[in-house]
Formats: structure tokens, C-alpha cells, sequence
């Protein structure tokens, strides 16, 4: 067997053998691909600052892509309500093409609620040592309400929007994250470089 098919990157076993490894997709683009999972509260910054990583990476020469909780729900997850057991189908989605995405070389940024450590750690575990950095948007409750910027805040607070994060549906804070960001003490630019200092130090 040629060392490519023995270089595997991830944890988790494919049934079916593929005859190019993930380290060998990796080395064409001369880069360690690896999952930084951004979790927080909406309004907390996280699709701003992940856009903010990409271009910066992107400017780097890195080869990347975000996946936005937002978005998704336009396309591969707009069958998903935001029940527990929606949001949880929709991380483990969101994992899985995060995975297949490090597989193929990328560094892939994920910006979604995540609410659940649970769902947390099931994402996590798909990825090989080094490969998954939790980055945990700590922005208080109080300051996203403030922002609002979609208008959702003041909507589940008239209770026009029913399990809403933080109000009437639990988000379980990351005890161990890899980075922690409270973007109402720390500017755009300074998260980004605390973010890729974490990531090229790990
Ligand atoms: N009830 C309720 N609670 C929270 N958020 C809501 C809700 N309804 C709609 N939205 C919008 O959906 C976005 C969250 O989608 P996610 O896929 O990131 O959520 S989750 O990870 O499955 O919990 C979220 O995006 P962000 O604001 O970017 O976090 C909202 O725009
Ligand atoms: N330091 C910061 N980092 C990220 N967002 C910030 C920051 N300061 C203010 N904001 C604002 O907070 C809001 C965050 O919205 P968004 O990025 O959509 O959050 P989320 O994706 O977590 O819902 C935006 O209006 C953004 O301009």
C-alpha cells in the first residue's frame, strides 16, 4: 500500500478506501487544512469575523472556505427548524461537509450558534489531532440584544419568534474552547490576529 493511502488526516473510518489521501490533496495546496468552529450567541460576530479570517487567510494565499449557519439554512439544512433536535441534525450536517471540506485541503471556517456542547464534541471528534479549534464568541447576551442587527432580538422578545438562543432555548458556553472573543472589548482586527495566532501556534 503506497504511503498516501496509509497518510489518512481525520479520525473517522471510510468504508470505502479512497486512493488519494487527505495529506496528499493538503500538499498541493501547501497548507495544513484544519475546522475552526466559531460558537456563540446570534449577534455575538461570528459570520463578521469569519469573513474577516477568510479574506485575511485568502490574502495569505490559503485556500478556504466559511460555512455559515445562516446560509445553510438557505440550502442543504432548509428542511431544519430550531427545535433541539433541528439544530442538532443541523451541526452534525454542518460537521460532516466541514470534514469532507478539511479532507479535500481546505481551511474550512464554521460560524453557527452550535448551542450544544454535546453536538460540540460529535463535530470535534470527526476531526484528526490538531485539525478542530472551538472558538467560543463570548459577547454577552446583553450587547447582542443591543446590536440586533437582523431585528431577531427585539422579534423574540415580543415573542414573535419562538426558541430563540439565550431567551427561551439554551446555549451551553464552551468550558475548554480553544480561543475565547468578546467582541465588545475586542476589535475586529485584534480578534483576528488573537484567532490565527491560536491556530499557526497549535
Ligand atoms: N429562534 C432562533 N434562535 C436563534 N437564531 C435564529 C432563530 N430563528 C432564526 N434564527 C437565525 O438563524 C441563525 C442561526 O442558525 P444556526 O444554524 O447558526 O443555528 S444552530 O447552530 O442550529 O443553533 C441565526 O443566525 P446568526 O444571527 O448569524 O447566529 C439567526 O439569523
Ligand atoms: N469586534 C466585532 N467583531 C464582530 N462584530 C462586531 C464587532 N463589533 C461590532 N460588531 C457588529 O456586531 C454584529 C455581529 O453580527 P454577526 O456577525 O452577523 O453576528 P452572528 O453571526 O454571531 O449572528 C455586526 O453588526 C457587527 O458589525
Amino acid at each position: 500500500m503506497s504511503s498516501q493511502l496509509l497518510a489518512g488526516g481525520c479520525a473517522a473510518v471510510r468504508p470505502f478506501g479512497l486512493s488519494l489521501s487527505a495529506a496528499a490533496r493538503a500538499a498541493l495546496k501547501h497548507q495544513q487544512p484544519c475546522c475552526l468552529w466559531l460558537t456563540g450567541l446570534s449577534g455575538s460576530g461570528k459570520s463578521t469575523l469569519a469573513n474577516a479570517l477568510e479574506v485575511h487567510l485568502n490574502e495569505q494565499g490559503r485556500h478556504t472556505f466559511v460555512l455559515d449557519g445562516d446560509n445553510l439554512r438557505t440550502g442543504l439544512c432548509n428542511d431544519l427548524g430550531m427545535s433541539d433536535t433541528a439544530r442538532k441534525e443541523n451541526i452534525r450536517r454542518i460537521g460532516e461537509v466541514a470534514r469532507l471540506m478539511v479532507d479535500a485541503g481546505l481551511i474550512v471556517i464554521v460560524s453557527a450558534i452550535s448551542p450544544f456542547s454535546v453536538d460540540r464534541a460529535t463535530a470535534r471528534a470527526l476531526f484528526g489531532p490538531g485539525q478542530f479549534f472551538e472558538v467560543y464568541i463570548s459577547t454577552p447576551f446583553d450587547v447582542c440584544a443591543r446590536r440586533d442587527p437582523k431585528g431577531l432580538y427585539r422579534a423574540a422578545l415580543d415573542g414573535r419568534i419562538k426558541a430563540f438562543t439565550g431567551l427561551d432555548s439554551p446555549y451551553e458556553a464552551p468550558l475548554a474552547a480553544d480561543c475565547e472573543i468578546n467582541t465588545d472589548e475586542v476589535e475586529l482586527a485584534a480578534a483576528v490576529e488573537q484567532i490565527l495566532a491560536v491556530l499557526f501556534k497549535k
